[in-house]
């Protein structure tokens, strides 16, 4: 909620509100005061029509030849318009009394609760706009992030005021990279390549860089989420002071809120995939872990910049590149790879105080997770048959595969980022990746999941209306649930999932569509 007046009238008016003598303060009041200071939630943004929406474009999605399928996939096409937004005047005129950072270009948002742009959703957002042959809405959604890089250092977790103690899973140079490839545009690549150099130094420096030497002693440099703040996390105040309540100390309590919100750094918050023991919240440690995928994402990066920065003749920085992105590969190899269970494992440190930790193979965390598989997303893997074969054969036998889609985890905790719930992003990047591969049956596979999240997306869609932020992979047509706020609809990046596997698989005339 933005304040209607400065900030130190509206604390002296809440000061004069009358207390109880227990401090508190009657809803009564507090209605009012909420009533007299603040405005309407959601109110400093303001609906946008983008300027390239057509109604069914030429070229959109050729290969859905099925017509329940197509009605459908113009419905969700056109949600692009009820997502679109656009900072409202009065933000841009007066910045302190709105969280809502004064963002210039339009952009589109999440849904439902998440009525800002959100950092690696705007990437799935991003894939559906291609489809949708939205190419002007799709740059804009990136000028915004690089302005946030301008601005901050770095792309924050989502464009308010309060997220700028963190980021999420960096995806920015994809977004760059797959608009490039769809438009040719060299003077988009020129001006977003910047923030790419300075995005990389971000997760390579400071905080979030980790030097790690492996068993044959070459020393790697990876790369960890790690926020910068150690208090509850201003968007769930209550919650997190509430979580804390059984730690005694203060510091032990600054700790937690710490590992809270480098856990929303990493977009998985919150999941047993960060917990020391799997049913207390409070053992999170996601500061001491080394994670598979947002090391996959760094290398992503590495792999990008080198592409881009040789399309527009910067070959220093392609050279630059591309050597860290041989560094990097080979690190993910020495530190996650588990040639036996064909999986990349995330690494637990053993402590976080180490200038140089040395690699021990009980570090490994051989729980299954999505995340073991996110490396498939890349070329350099994907393309790899004899290491591919190990790790198909592996994610058949992992449990993840169910029903409707990957399952996040198999832990039954009631996180969010756990089981029964399967994620849009996930099932994209291990499909693409499959899909992506030499080998027969990894492409076999891919088509399968597409196929089983797209009818899951279709019949919850059918009975609910609506398009969910997750879906629960036991069965086909159910929406997921768990975490600490009640399910989201809306949903961005759903929406550019389906849309992005609509394109690449097609559907034809006979295949059914219901579960
Ligand atoms: O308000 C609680 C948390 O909500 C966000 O996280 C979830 O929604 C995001 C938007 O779809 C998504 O990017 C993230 O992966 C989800 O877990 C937010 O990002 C968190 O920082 C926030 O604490």
């Amino acid at each position: 909620m933005s304040l209607k007046f400065n900030l130190s009238k509206t604390e002296k008016e809440f000061d004069k509100l009358k207390r109880r003598k227990s401090g508190k303060v009657s809803v009564k009041d507090l209605s009012g005061f909420i009533k007299s200071y603040l405005n309407e939630a959601g109110s400093d943004l303001v609906y946008h029509e983008p300027v390239d929406f057509e109604y069914e474009p030429i070229g959109f999605l050729p290969r859905v030849e099925n017509l329940k399928v197509r009605k459908w996939a113009v419905e969700i096409h056109s949600l692009w318009k009820s997502l679109s937004r656009k900072v409202d005047d009065r933000v841009i005129e007066n910045p302190d009394l709105h969280t809502i950072l004064p963002l210039k270009y339009p952009m589109v948002i999440p849904g439902s609760r998440f009525r800002e742009v959100y950092y690696w959703d705007s990437y799935w957002v991003i894939r559906g706009l291609l489809a949708s042959k939205m190419y002007e809405s799709a740059k804009s959604v990136v000028y915004n992030l690089i302005s946030l890089v301008d601005e901050y250092g770095f792309v924050l977790n989502g464009a308010r005021a309060y997220y700028s103690n963190r980021s999420q899973p960096p995806l920015l140079s994809s977004m760059v990279f797959e608009i490039y490839k769809r438009t040719n545009d060299l003077s988009f690549v020129k001006k977003s390549l910047p923030a790419l150099l300075k995005e990389h130094k971000f997760w390579n420096s400071g905080v979030h860089e980790v030097k790690i030497q492996d068993s044959e002693g070459c020393i790697h440099s990876l790369s960890r989420y790690y926020a910068m703040w150690n208090k509850p996390r201003p968007e769930s105040f209550t919650i997190d002071k509430e979580s804390a309540l059984k730690l005694l100390s203060d510091s032990d309590k600054q700790l937690f809120y710490r590992e809270l919100a480098s856990t929303a750094e990493s977009g998985w918050d919150f999941s047993t995939r960060w917990m020391r023991n799997q049913s207390d919240l409070t053992t999170l440690a996601t500061t001491s872990i080394l994670p598979v995928d947002l090391n996959t994402y760094i290398l992503k990066m590495e792999l990008d910049i080198a592409t881009l920065a040789k399309t527009i003749g910067d070959s220093l920085t392609a050279e630059h590149f591309s050597e860290a992105s041989e560094a990097r590969r080979t690190a993910i190899n020495s530190i996650f790879w588990n040639s036996e269970k064909g999986q990349w494992f995330d690494y637990w440190l053993s402590n976080n105080f180490e200038e140089v930790h040395k690699w021990e193979a009980q570090g490994q965390n051989q729980i299954s997770f999505a995340s073991n598989f996110i490396p498939v997303w890349i070329e350099l893997f994907n393309s790899d048959d004899s290491k591919m074969e190990k790790v198909i054969k592996s994610f058949q036998s992992s449990g993840l595969l169910c029903a409707a889609g990957i399952a996040t985890s198999l832990s039954h905790s009631s996180e969010q980022w756990d089981f029964p719930n399967g994620w849009a992003p996930l099932q994209h990047m291990i499909v693409e990746g499959l899909a992506r591969s030499g080998l027969k049956e990894a492409r076999c596979m891919a088509k399968d999941i597409a196929v089983r999240w797209i009818r899951t997306n279709y019949e919850t869609y059918k009975e609910t209306g609506t398009m969910h932020e997750k879906y629960d992979v036991e069965a086909c047509g159910k929406f997921g649930g768990g975490g600490e706020y009640v399910p989201q609809t809306g949903f961005g990046w759903s929406n550019g999932v389906v849309l992005a596997f609509l394109e690449e698989f097609g559907w034809p005339q006979d295949l059914e569509i219901g579960c």
